[in-house]
């Protein structure tokens, strides 16, 4: 018999699983959302089998739900499980940004009789909603599952593989209260400050507007993540508070270094901070992360002259070379900027910087692109 998932919020996490689960394996997938729009557009983009706006129709049958809400909605969604009649060898499990309190609530569950298992997708985007996701949302990335010492080891094992072939995601294991500490490092600390400084330059720019017009590559790339939804980030916050706290106390720290380091003129402190971070953010593990890493970009200085990127398409063209994507990038309103061609394959990527050098261009890869900006502030 066919295995039933449901799953629990049509948006971008919960609609990319139900898109992987539709693409690699055999399951009927049920959606449960609160909009019938969503659902009826899932239906259509070959997510889901059947949706439904009751929680009851989409989870009786369920041989596994998937809860993709906001995290206080995961919380909700769980206490209202334990009032619903389920397969009593159901397993649910979670997708949200925090683990150790919906782990917590998991055990509602557990009382029941039921496998409750956290779960977290280490992938992801400020874009939200159905119209966002994507079956390779999660290729390659990891994928966070918080068993406890409770659950079995066949429990774990069944969904730990259906994640995966669904997926094609790197499943670990971990405590959820080790998950909230790192999580909250690598992810929840950079949104808070992202957001901090979007708000910090927003209030320069109400006194003059050169703060908004000259915001380029640098505050554009920090910055990505504050445009993320405020509401799976509220929840975010209040689910893992006290860890945030102390994580925010030890930034404030670290800035004070360079305050400190910039009030004494110590260049070779300041030297030294900049140093040390670019030696240790070299280091972070390259991760091939889903369709993201999975890009090969190259760049032209651009003339601004009629036809041009039609010309340079037209030549890439000619050679058969496949261009993923065509875009300017423009850091000031009034100059052409570069542009920027991206490649799927990296055979196409080092064929195409070849034939436009061939044809007299001058064509910079990701690290010669950086060298350039960073001679260009000298
Ligand atoms: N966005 C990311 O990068 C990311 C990555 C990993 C995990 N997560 C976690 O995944 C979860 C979902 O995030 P998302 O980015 O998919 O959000 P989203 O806004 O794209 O999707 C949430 C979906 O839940 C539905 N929903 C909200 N409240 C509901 C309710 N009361 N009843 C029924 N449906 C309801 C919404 O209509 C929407 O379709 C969050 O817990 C988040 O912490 C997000
Ligand atoms: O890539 C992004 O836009 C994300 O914010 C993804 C991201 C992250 O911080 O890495 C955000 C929240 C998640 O819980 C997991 C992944």
């Amino acid at each position: 018999m066919r295995e039933c998932v449901a799953i629990l919020g049509i948006g971008l996490i919960g609609g990319s699983l139900a898109l992987c689960l539709k693409e690699r394996t055999d399951c009927k997938v049920v959606g449960f959302d609160l909009y019938e729009e969503d659902l009826l557009f899932a239906k259509a983009g070959g997510a889901i089998d059947e949706g439904y706006t009751e929680l009851l129709p989409a989870v009786k049958e369920a041989d596994y739900i998937i809860i993709a809400l906001p995290v206080e909605k995961i919380k909700q969604a769980i206490s209202s499980l334990t009032q619903l009649s389920l397969k009593s060898n159901v397993i649910v499990t979670d997708v949200g940004s925090t683990k150790a309190e919906i782990v917590d609530i998991g055990r509602e569950l557990n009382r029941q009789g039921i496998t409750f298992i956290g779960g977290h997708p280490m992938a992801g985007s400020h874009r939200s909603g159905f119209k966002a996701a994507h079956s390779l949302l999660f290729e390659n990335a990891f994928y966070i599952l918080t068993p406890q010492t409770s659950t079995t080891p066949e429990a774990v094992e069944k969904l730990k593989r259906l994640i995966q072939e669904a997926t094609q995601a790197q499943i670990v294991l971990m405590d959820a209260d080790e998950h909230d500490r790192v999580v909250g490092a690598i992810s929840h600390l950079p949104h808070i400050i992202a957001s901090g400084l979007v708000y910090q330059i927003g209030k320069y720019n109400e006194n003059n507007g050169w703060f908004h017009q000259l915001a380029a590559g640098g505050f554009r790339d920090i910055t990505r993540i504050a445009s993320s939804h405020p509401i799976m980030w509220r929840d975010v916050l209040l689910s893992n508070g006290p860890k945030l706290v102390q994580l925010i106390d030890d930034w404030i720290e670290q800035m004070e270094e360079f305050r400190v380091a910039m009030l004494n003129r110590d260049a070779k402190k300041i030297e030294h901070l900049f140093d040390r971070a670019r030696r240790l953010r070299d280091q972070l593990p390259d991760r091939k992360k889903g369709m993201i890493a999975r890009l090969y970009q190259c760049y032209l200085d651009i003339p601004d002259r009629p036809g041009i990127i039609a010309k340079i398409a037209s030549y890439l063209a000619e050679d058969e070379i496949n261009i993923s994507n065509i875009g300017v990038l423009e850091n000031r309103e009034d100059a052409p900027g570069l542009l920027q061609l991206t490649f799927r394959q990296e055979e196409d990527y080092r064929r195409a910087v070849q034939c436009l050098r061939q044809r007299g261009y001058i064509v910079f890869t990701d690290e010669e692109k950086e060298e350039k900006e960073l001679l260009s502030v000298r």
